[in-house]
């Protein structure tokens, strides 16, 4: 379609009259946007004037029209262009001056002695897809592969006969493929203005390089991690130590109804335990609240998805696990009642017990349907897992006559013997979710919109609006920031656009900030998903803290409250 009616057009365009031309380009915009995906406009990126004399015009854009930036000219000898940068803020002006014999804008300039806009550059996510979907529309690619431009980013040039005469370029803002981009280093090409030096405007954990920017964690190749039984409590201590920093993924826990937000279905599962002091979470509910939010952080930052994984993977029984468990409950229809609790925890039951089989697995396909879990831990010498942490859906969590929970979060489990003090806890294992996880902190311009950050970043607009709690869409001109999980964003996001980006907003930030004092546009911090550890209780400014059992450090007390005041961009 696109390629039909533009190809009607081009004629038009350069031969008829303006209103023709007015009523062809409303055809082609409306086609355009029914168009491909691939083809999506970004902002203007430059705007080049190819000029006889490059210090005169230096001079002219820096003297006379005052502009605040004006770069050092950089010999681009692959482009055939001596190129300068002029920073207007909200996009640039490219000076282009012929490098070498053959540089493309000889002829431009021998037809204009005086120089001339030359071409556009605009910003596309993704330039490849963008120049296959041209391509159906018959604008032709002046080359086939991208060449590295004057950002470290892949540029394409299309003909301009075949976009309304004028020559446009297509920047990838988005790097999706340049290795040069994308392992972080510095390309000749590098312009002294656009190319800051490494670090700066970075946060320390950004200036990474590009592996770091993979996915804390992919979906769990191998669901069940190996939770090694420990003896005694520095045992525990060490197992948990080393299991949590592993980097394999456990089962994950909840999959509420589609449209129940996580913290609402949390907040009423810990209003419930609270409620019915129920004796069979870890003892006491802070632990559970302080299951409940990993839960929920992960959650939001889209670490958790469902379990069926892991309840159709086979569990050797000889060794102990801990594993995800789907019940057929649903919390939205779930009354207070002690008759359906009771059919929950028969249900329950049958699930940790009866449909656990002598080769240990949990395969059935009706636990896949369902809407919450819970939590269980399979130990080997009892046949059958242990439920905990859901209120109302657990079973007597025994594991076994002598040991009780102590302690449950998404991290980590820690039984004891019942009757022993926490000394002499030990640790059944750990499930091993990331305890951290990368974020981008974009600081929100003046000229910005939700629609154009979502664009930026690959993500949805209600994604982003869950994420930072907007309700309303002008509620980003109240805010100084957006926070992003890296792992939401496009994959082809990289830390080449990162810099690229500060570079490219750095005087707009400057005018915001102040000269040498400006912040980054975008910032890649970590952002931890549980409480820290306190060194020592009395000196703790934020409130009771409690003894881990296992881990023997101090822990702050977590509330709900508290919660969503430390992590309110996200809960
Ligand atoms: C560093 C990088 C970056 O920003 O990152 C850069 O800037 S690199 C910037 C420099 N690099 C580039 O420009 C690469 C892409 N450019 C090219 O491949 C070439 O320059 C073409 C655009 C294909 C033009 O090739 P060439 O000069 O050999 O052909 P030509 O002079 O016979 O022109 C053919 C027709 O195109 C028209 N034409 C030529 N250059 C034009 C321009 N810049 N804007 C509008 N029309 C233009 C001519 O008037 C002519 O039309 P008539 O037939 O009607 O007379």
């Amino acid at each position: 379609m696109l390629c039909k009616s533009y190809r009607r057009l081009s004629p038009l365009a350069q031969a008829s009259s303006a209103l023709t031309s007015l009523s062809a380009r409303r055809t082609f915009v409306t086609n355009a946007t029914k168009g491909s995906a691939a083809w999506k406009l970004g902002r203007l990126n430059h705007v080049a004037i190819a000029v006889p004399d490059m210090e005169q015009a230096s001079l002219f854009w820096r003297d006379v029209m005052q502009a605040d930036r004006v770069s050092e000219s950089v010999a681009m000898p692959e482009h055939g262009v001596y190129t300068v940068f002029v920073e207007l803020g909200n996009t640039k002006i490219e000076l282009l001056h012929p490098h070498g014999e053959k540089s493309p804008i000889a002829g431009f300039l021998a037809k204009n002695k005086s120089g001339g806009i030359h071409h556009i550059c605009l910003d596309v996510p993704d330039i490849k897809a963008a120049i296959a979907s041209l391509k159906e529309s018959g604008v032709r690619a002046l080359s086939e592969e991208p060449k590295i431009g004057a950002h470290n980013l892949p540029v394409v040039f299309l003909h301009p006969k075949d976009c309304g005469g004028v020559l446009c370029g297509t920047y990838n803002a988005l790097a999706s493929f340049c290795p040069q981009a994308r392992s972080h280093r510095p390309h000749k090409n590098a312009h002294p203005l656009t190319s800051r030096p490494a670090g700066m405007h970075m946060a320390p954990n950004a200036a990474v390089a590009s592996s770091s920017l993979e996915p804390d964690c992919s979906r769990p190749s191998k669901p069940l991690a190996n939770l090694q039984g420990g003896a005694s409590a520095s045992d525990a201590a060490t197992t948990l130590e080393t299991l949590s920093s592993s980097s394999a993924w456990a089962a994950a826990v909840v999959v509420p109804k589609e449209k129940r937000p996580w913290n609402q279905v949390l907040r009423r599962m810990v209003q419930r335990s609270r409620a019915a002091h129920d004796p069979l979470m870890s003892p006491s509910t802070k632990d559970f609240d302080s299951f409940a939010h990993s839960v929920a952080r992960r959650a939001e930052c889209g670490l958790l998805e469902s379990i069926g994984d892991a309840i159709a993977s086979p569990l050797p029984r000889s060794e102990t696990h801990m594993v995800g468990v789907k019940a057929d409950c649903d919390l939205e229809d779930q009354g207070e009642g002690a008759a359906q609790g009771d059919a929950r925890s028969s249900y329950a039951s049958q699930l940790f017990s009866g449909k656990m089989n002598e080769s240990g697995d949990v395969a059935d396909p009706a636990l896949c349907n369902s809407s919450v879990c819970g939590l269980a831990v399979s130990e080997p010498s009892r046949s059958r897992a242990v439920p905990l942490a859901i209120p109302n859906i657990a079973v007597p969590a025994r594991l076994g006559d002598n040991l009780v929970i102590m302690s449950c979060s998404l991290n980590e489990i820690a039984i004891s013997e019942a009757g022993s003090s926490p000394a002499s806890s030990i640790a059944l294992g750990s499930m091993l979710l990331p305890r951290t996880i990368k974020m981008i902190r974009h600081r929100i311009l003046a000229c910005e919109t939700l629609e154009g950050i979502s664009v930026q970043y690959g993500i949805q607009i209600s994604q982003l609006k869950r994420l930072n709690r907007i309700w309303n869409s002008s509620d980003i001109a109240t805010r100084d920031h957006l926070y992003i999980p890296l792992r939401m964003c496009s994959p082809k996001f990289s830390v080449a656009y990162i810099e690229y980006a500060n570079a490219a907003h750095q005087p707009e930030m400057e005018i915001r900030h102040g000269p040498g004092t400006s912040p980054p546009y975008i910032d890649l911090i970590e952002v931890a998903l549980d409480p820290a550890p306190c060194p020592s209780p009395p000196e703790h400014p934020s409130g009771p803290v409690h003894l881990h059992p296992a881990r023997k450090q101090w822990w702050p007390l977590v509330t709900y409250e508290s919660i969503q005041r430390h992590f309110s961009f996200v809960m």
